[in-house]
């Protein structure tokens, strides 16, 4: 890998013939980009230039030491987004006219921390630094890209593809819930029944007794870790850079101004990286290249290529193409392009949800309950609906859901034919779907729900974040009334982490077909589901036993849930009892309070004080 360090000296200052060249602003410098590094992530791009405060950990998306924020402008919405992404799998030249900030552009120790590297530093929120440039992007990307403070579940969501292996959460929580959206009230003595001798720490709105002034020299006394006289909460406002020396980095105007074109570029290997901004112009290099290989967010085709060695010689990043980005709302659902990031996708969804009736969103609020543990931000930043579908892994969380709530793909030949396929059938084989050479998805048509019709998602895995399923699945069921009874219309109930691709349970959706929403029909499904769903001792992904009873508990689970829907109904006799309730609420992070309660030993050293140790600043900064 040769150096890039030379870049720079490579600029000119001749505004006409620069205007066509390739060119990305990297910390408010612009930089122009060379041809042959197709091959190039950007993480490699920006270490190879001297920016090593963005590391290398994983190398596929899943621990958020590589966290960068991107800003570009949106064709679509008309406005500039700033997004936290992961460096280590974005293709160089998928970020090309946009701006780039790495940890190194937000604040520093020489011209000043940035505040949330400054409340990072204070709250001992870094120890080996090696994760913390990445908690510090994406803090920053989410105070960038929000109107208001966020709120606490906000940060948390935000920091969950965010690993630290050493520090700990609680001080990097701490750190940054001063920047969250909280009732101030709370923190006064008056609102809180408290005694006025007793102090409300503004880190953790509890009592505490870290706002008092510690005179003596050897002082015994019980403090809890948290923010003391030095960590003065600071505001969100705080956050525009009135409180330190550096100005914010800005939106190059040059980039507002800049219209998108084309690209073609290439990189070591005979790599060929094409950037069309038309679906024709798409259709027109699959002709020439059949094997030519879509990306978007390249978060599955980037592991692919890097972790398991395979090479697609020709790329074709779609991301940018206006035909594959549609968002339609239609009578008969919502059109969802191709395209479409995942975190635009959670954007339409909520919208929908406000606007329209609550039934008619069943499936809307499925895939958004479902989205909330796919992955973290940064991967929801830039992959997309498409990417997820035709990569059908067996693991994906939204493809039993496309199939339960009845989506219909709409698919298109490079001449521009185009086909129906519904999502149950487009899944064929381990990794294998219905779409020839020459076809690519265009949009996803998911229709809005009728009156007594229920869909809900499930998913268990190691860990709720930022973490692959076991088993996931997705279900619907739809209701009606005859002969006073209530009666299941139609059903789809759907699994994925239980074959090589995701599968519909076909003979429990027959048996369901008919059958009084009741006692027997749970206990009748149950039965017919064990002999339905088979997962040999043997299967691909051990935890066979779990997997099984997950088969049948998520069932269980959808049986309570939908009759908890229904009991608002005239004529439904099938109550959940209180005590069953738990099983169907769903999950919300409660507010993370540490306390860690140590005596504190004044000798006149700092050993065995709480004292902000040597490099924290360095460590959020790097600079
Ligand atoms: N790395 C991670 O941590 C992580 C986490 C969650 C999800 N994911 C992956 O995210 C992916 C989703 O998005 P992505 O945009 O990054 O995928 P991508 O750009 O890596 O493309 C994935 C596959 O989808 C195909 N594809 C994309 N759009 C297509 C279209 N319109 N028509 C036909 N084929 C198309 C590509 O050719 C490729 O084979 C999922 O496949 C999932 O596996 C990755
Ligand atoms: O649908 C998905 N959900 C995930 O969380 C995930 N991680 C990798 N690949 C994935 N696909």
């Amino acid at each position: 890998m040769g150096s890039l360090l030379r870049e720079n000296e490579l600029e000119r200052d001749d505004a006409e013939s620069e205007s066509n060249q390739p060119i990305l602003y990297v910390n408010g410098v612009r930089r122009v980009l060379p041809d042959g590094l197709a091959h190039f992530t950007l993480l490699e791009y920006l270490r190879d230039t001297g920016l090593t405060g963005t590391k290398l950990g994983c190398g596929e998306g899943g621990c958020g030491a590589c966290t960068v924020m991107i800003s570009y402008l949106d064709q679509n919405l008309k406005k500039c987004v700033h997004l936290a992404i992961n460096a280590c799998l974005a293709p160089l030249y998928s970020v090309e006219g946009m701006h780039v900030i790495t940890v190194e552009g937000i604040g520093s120790c020489r011209y000043g921390l940035h505040p949330i590297q400054e409340s990072l530093a204070n709250s001992h929120g870094s120890q080996c630094g090696f994760c913390t440039p990445g908690f510090v992007m994406s803090m920053y990307a989410l105070l960038r890209s929000s109107k208001n403070p966020p709120t606490e579940e906000d940060i948390k969501e935000n920091l969950a593809g965010n690993l630290c292996r050493c520090t700990g959460y609680r001080p990097i929580i701490d750190a940054f819930r001063v920047f969250a959206r909280t009732d101030d009230a709370l923190y006064t003595i008056q609102s809180s029944g408290l005694s006025s001798s007793e102090f409300v720490c503004p880190s953790t709105g509890k009592p505490c007794s870290c706002g008092q002034n510690i005179k003596d020299a050897v002082v015994t006394t019980t403090i809890s870790s948290c923010s003391s006289d030095i960590l003065k909460p600071i505001s969100y406002s705080d956050t525009d850079g009135a409180a330190y020396t550096s100005k914010e980095l800005i939106f190059p105007p040059e980039l507002l101004m800049r219209k998108s074109t084309a690209l073609y570029l290439t990189g070591s290997n005979g790599l060929k990286w094409h950037r069309p901004l038309s679906l024709q112009h798409v259709f027109d290099i699959k002709t020439r290249y059949p094997n030519a290989k879509l990306v978007v967010g390249n978060t599955e085709v980037g592991v692919e290529t890097r972790l398991k060695n395979l090479h697609y010689p020709v790329l074709v990043h779609i991301a940018h193409v206006p035909e594959l980005n549609i968002l339609n709302i239609k009578d008969e659902g919502l059109e969802i392009g191709a395209a479409v990031k995942l975190s635009e996708l959670v954007k339409v969804l909520k919208l929908v949800i406000d606007q329209r009736a609550p039934f008619q969103t069943s499936s809307c609020r499925a895939i958004l309950e479902q989205l909330k543990w796919f992955a973290g931000t940064q991967i929801r930043n830039v992959a997309s609906v498409g990417g997820n579908i035709c990569t059908a892994s067996p693991i994906s969380d939204l493809n039993p859901l496309w199939m339960a709530a009845g989506a219909k793909f709409h698919i298109s030949d490079c001449k521009g034919n185009i086909r129906i396929c519904a999502a149950e059938y487009f899944f064929l084989d381990y990794r294998k779907v219905d779409l020839a050479s020459n076809e690519i998805l265009l949009f996803v048509l998911l229709p809005w729900n009728s009156r007594y019709e229920f869909v809900k998602a499930f998913k268990q895995a190691h860990r709720r974040d930022d973490d692959i399923a076991i088993v996931n699945a997705g279900m619907r069921a739809c209701l009606e009334k005859k002969d006073q009874k209530w009666i299941v219309s139609d059903a789809s109930i759907v699994y994925g982490g239980v074959a090589p691709y995701s599968i519909s349970a076909i003979e429990t959706n027959k048996f369901l077909l008919g059958k009084h929403w009741n006692k027997e029909l749970y206990h009748g499904s149950l039965e017919v589901l064990e002999k339905d769903i088979i997962l040999k001792d043997e299967a691909p992904g051990g935890m066979v036993e779990f997997r099984r009873s997950l088969i049948l508990s998520f069932f269980f689970k959808y049986f309570l849930w939908v009759s908890h829907q229904m009991d608002v109904f005239p004529g439904f006799n099938g109550a959940v009892p209180a005590s069953y309730l738990s099983t169907i609420k769903s999950f919300h992070y409660p507010s993370t309070i540490g306390r860690q309660d140590y005596e504190i030993v004044r000798r006149g050293t700092a050993v065995g004080a709480p004292e902000v140790h040597l490099s924290s600043r360095l460590q959020v900064s790097i600079a």
